[in-house]
């Protein structure tokens, strides 16, 4: 068959977006690998599928998969090319789209210059949210990587996020720490790792491993759990732009129970058919 897709992305992160309500189609883990391959394939870090909810009170079920086939519970950037997505294709008119996602339903807002805030949620910082091996909820753990003492903040934005802070992070050590730290044995469903440089109370410069998709040039959970460590740690105040190598974010939370606001651009890109082997 042929599969109908949409590659968008937001501030760099990018994605091939499926519509599975009105078209049939299964991916298995090795498909959505070789399609995810940028030399072979389509190329993209996440794999964002829509389909009808399965919960009435919800207007769509939203699913995602790394690069590596794995699927996962959250995706910021994603959420906000999910809602541009539905309304371009006229799945919906709503402006403000309620989704049902594997980390919880996730309100979405368009508004009238095209961007989008998501309601996030709010973060959680129990070591077992993640799941996290620690015998208490701190806000920086100590963590052995590599040999080195590194201490890194804890989030649960859904999906599974460390945040480390760094002097300069054009220097930071990224690429070796990265996945070293994604698969470390302290978090038996892996990690995504942020390397955190601040700026000023509100404001950030940040780079992000992924789990399952290695570095890419933006991460909304990642921002997220970025601000919501620095703001726990007393080195941030809402709101904070926060600075990725693909574009800016912003970031707004009051802190507690309060959900995180993260309001950014979502893009389409072009349209085409793929063959489903
Ligand atoms: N790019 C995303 C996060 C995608 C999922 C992540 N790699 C994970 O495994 O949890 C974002 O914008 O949040």
């Amino acid at each position: 068959m042929l599969l109908h897709f949409t590659k968008m992305h937001g501030l760099g992160n990018d994605f091939m977006v499926v519509d599975l309500v009105t078209q049939r189609a299964r991916l298995r883990d090795e498909q959505i690998r070789q399609l995810a391959d940028r030399h072979f394939g389509i190329g993209f870090d996440q794999l964002l599928i829509v389909e009808p909810p399965r919960d009435p009170d919800l207007d769509f079920r939203y699913r995602i998969f790394n690069a590596d086939g794995s699927e996962v519970e959250n995706c910021g950037n994603g959420a906000r090319c999910f809602a541009r997505f539905v309304r371009d294709q006229r799945l919906t008119h709503k402006h403000e789209i309620r989704v049902e996602t594997a980390g919880g339903p996730l309100t979405l807002v368009v508004q009238e210059d095209g961007r989008v805030s998501v309601d996030m949620g709010a973060p959680r910082f129990a070591p077992e949210a993640l799941p996290f091996e620690a015998a208490q909820d701190l806000p920086r753990h100590a963590l052995e990587v590599e040999g080195e003492r590194l201490e890194v903040g804890v989030v649960s934005m859904g999906n599974p996020h460390a945040v480390l802070r760094v002097d300069d992070v054009d220097n930071a050590p990224v690429a070796r720490l990265g996945p070293a730290i994604e698969s470390h044995p302290r978090f038996p469903k892996r990690v995504n790792a942020g390397f955190m440089q601040v700026v000023s109370p509100h404001e950030i410069r940040l780079r992000v491993y992924e789990r399952g998709s290695g570095e890419t040039l933006a991460c909304g959970t990642g921002a997220c759990a970025a601000v919501a460590s620095g703001i726990r740690q007393g080195l941030l105040e809402s709101p904070v732009t926060v600075r990725l190598p693909g574009g800016s974010l912003t970031i707004e939370w009051a802190g507690n129970d309060a959900p995180l606001i993260m309001t950014g651009p979502a893009e389409r890109v072009f349209e085409g058919r793929v063959p489903l082997n």
